[in-house]
């Protein structure tokens, strides 16, 4: 059980709980987590849903699991090919109901900075990611991101530069999932081998923990899926996620 649940695991399976029955859902570049969590939920779940990929895959039936998430393959048997431009086009006009959208960090409220840590006009790091973030996380209905440090420099009080404003309606970490409740984001569960206090001491703002409780394990579905996408642990290897 503490195998099929590590760090990487609790992150890709708990991204894919936020995926519902019948709604379009996009992943884009920079995206390899995202992309097994749609992926996994196509073949753990019994219900379906409208996947969208940069590729510009809709609902395709890739011959095997790409490691960049924006590989051509993730568009094979397609039903239709979808254009970079039709992506934001479906957020802008209210048909988008999920998208995954990186970022480097979070505040209180959701939003986030993809732009630069540091002073803009002197950054100690410039980042990727502006595009999708400052478009599509505020006009998509929902947006979930996904962080593999959970620390006290990703989940901060003020942004270094915000990028994306609209907050984001999940977030997940190796230790903890949060949704977004009254316009903040509250704990909704954290990994059962941590804890709620040591949530808080990893978490930069304050947050409304009410109802939380440790996250539901795997099941069997959920755990086979993920094995059969990561069959030789290669994307486990490469994401590196500590629970510490
Ligand atoms: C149409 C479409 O496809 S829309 C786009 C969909 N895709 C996305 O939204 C993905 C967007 N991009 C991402 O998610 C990126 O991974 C980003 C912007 C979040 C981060 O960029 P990465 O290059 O992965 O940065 P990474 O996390 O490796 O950090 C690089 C360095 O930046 C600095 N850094 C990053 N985050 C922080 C932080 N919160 N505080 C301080 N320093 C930081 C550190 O120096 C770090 O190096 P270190 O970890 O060795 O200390
Ligand atoms: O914002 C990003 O990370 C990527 C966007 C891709 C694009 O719009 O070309």
């Amino acid at each position: 059980m503490a195998e099929q649940w590590s760090g990487f695991s609790y992150i890709v399976t708990n991204l894919a709980r936020f995926i519902r029955p019948d709604e379009i859902t996009f992943s884009g570049v920079n995206s390899t987590m995202p992309m097994l969590a749609c992926l996994l939920a196509k073949r753990a779940y019994e219900w379906d849903f409208v996947y969208i990929n940069v590729a510009g895959g809709v609902n395709p039936r890739p011959s095997h699991i790409p490691i960049s998430s924006s590989d051509p393959v993730l568009a094979e048997h397609t039903a239709s090919i979808f254009s970079n431009e039709d992506f934001y086009d479906l957020c802008t006009r209210g048909r988008m109901d999920l998208t995954f959208l990186g970022a480097a960090q979070i505040d209180g409220a959701g939003c986030a900075n993809n732009s630069c840590i540091g002073d803009w006009h002197e950054p100690k790091v410039r980042l990727p990611g502006g595009g999708g973030g400052a478009v599509m996380l505020p006009t998509a209905r929902r947006a979930c991101t996904w962080r593999t440090e959970h620390s006290r420099r990703t989940f901060v009080q003020k942004l270094d530069f915000m990028t994306s404003w609209g907050g984001f309606h999940g977030v997940v970490t190796p230790i903890a999932v949060f949704v977004k409740r009254d316009g903040k984001l509250a704990l909704q569960s954290w990994h059962p081998e941590s804890s709620l206090s040591e949530v808080r001491e990893r978490t930069g703002f304050e947050f409304d923990a009410t109802g939380a409780t440790p996250s539901e394990p795997p099941t069997a579905a959920e755990a086979r899926a993920l094995r059969e996408l990561d069959a030789d642990g290669q994307f486990e290897r490469d994401a590196a996620v500590a629970l510490r």
